[in-house]
C-alpha cells in the first residue's frame, strides 16, 4: 500500500516527440521527480569519452520554470555513466531537441547504450528570474567571503599531508 500520493495538480508538461519510434517519456512512478528520457541512438562510450546524445523530444516549459537534466543513479553506480554538465539546463524558451552530454567515468569498461535506453531524467523546477542590477556594496553576513572549505571538516588529500605527517600515519 502506498503511504502518500499527489495532493496537488500540476500544469501538464508539453512534450513533442521528434522521433515517433520512441515511447513518450514518463515517470517510472507517479510521484517521481524525474521524467526518464530515452537515447535516440545506439552508441558506445569508451572509458573517459563523452558524446552528445539526442533524446528525440522537445518540450515547452512554462516561463518561471527550468528543466534540469540529471543522471540516473543506477547507471552511475553500475556503469559509471554520468552527464558532463550535470544538471543540464533546459530554458523555458528552448524548443529544440533535448540532448544529453553523456560521459563514461569508468576507468576500464566501455558502456554500450541502445536506442530506447533510459539515459537521463528531466526534473522541472520553479526558478526565479530576477533582473540583474549592479551595486557598489553587498550586505555583511556571518560567512562573509569565506568559502571553499573555510568552515573546516573537509577530507585531506594525500598530497596535502607533509612527509612528517605521512611518517606518523
Ligand atoms: O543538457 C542540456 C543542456 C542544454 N540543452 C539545450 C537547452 C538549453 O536551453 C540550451 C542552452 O543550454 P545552456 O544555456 O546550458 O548552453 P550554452 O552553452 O549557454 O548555450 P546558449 O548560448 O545556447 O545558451 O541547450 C540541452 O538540450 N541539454
Ligand atoms: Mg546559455
Amino acid at each position: 500500500m502506498t503511504t502518500q500520493s499527489r495532493t496537488q495538480t500540476y500544469p501538464p508538461l508539453r512534450i513533442r516527440r521528434l522521433d515517433a519510434g520512441l515511447p513518450l517519456p514518463v515517470r517510472a512512478h507517479p510521484d517521481d521527480a524525474g521524467v526518464d528520457l530515452f537515447a535516440a541512438t545506439d552508441l558506445e562510450l569508451e572509458p573517459g569519452h563523452r558524446r552528445l546524445v539526442g533524446t528525440g523530444v522537445a518540450i515547452a516549459l512554462p516561463v518561471g520554470t527550468v528543466g534540469l537534466i540529471h543522471p540516473r543513479s543506477g547507471l552511475a553506480a553500475r556503469a559509471g555513466l554520468s552527464i558532463v554538465n550535470t544538471p543540464g539546463t533546459i530554458d523555458a524558451g528552448y524548443r529544440g531537441e533535448i540532448k544529453v552530454c553523456l560521459i563514461n567515468h569508468d576507468p576500464e569498461t566501455t558502456i554500450s547504450i541502445a536506442r530506447g535506453d533510459r539515459i537521463a531524467q528531466l526534473v522541472v523546477q520553479k526558478v526565479e528570474l530576477p533582473d540583474v542590477v549592479e551595486v557598489d556594496e553587498l550586505d555583511d553576513t556571518a560567512r562573509g567571503d569565506g568559502g571553499h572549505g573555510s568552515s573546516g571538516g573537509h577530507a585531506i588529500l594525500t598530497d596535502d599531508i607533509s612527509s612528517d605527517e605521512k611518517a606518523q600515519a
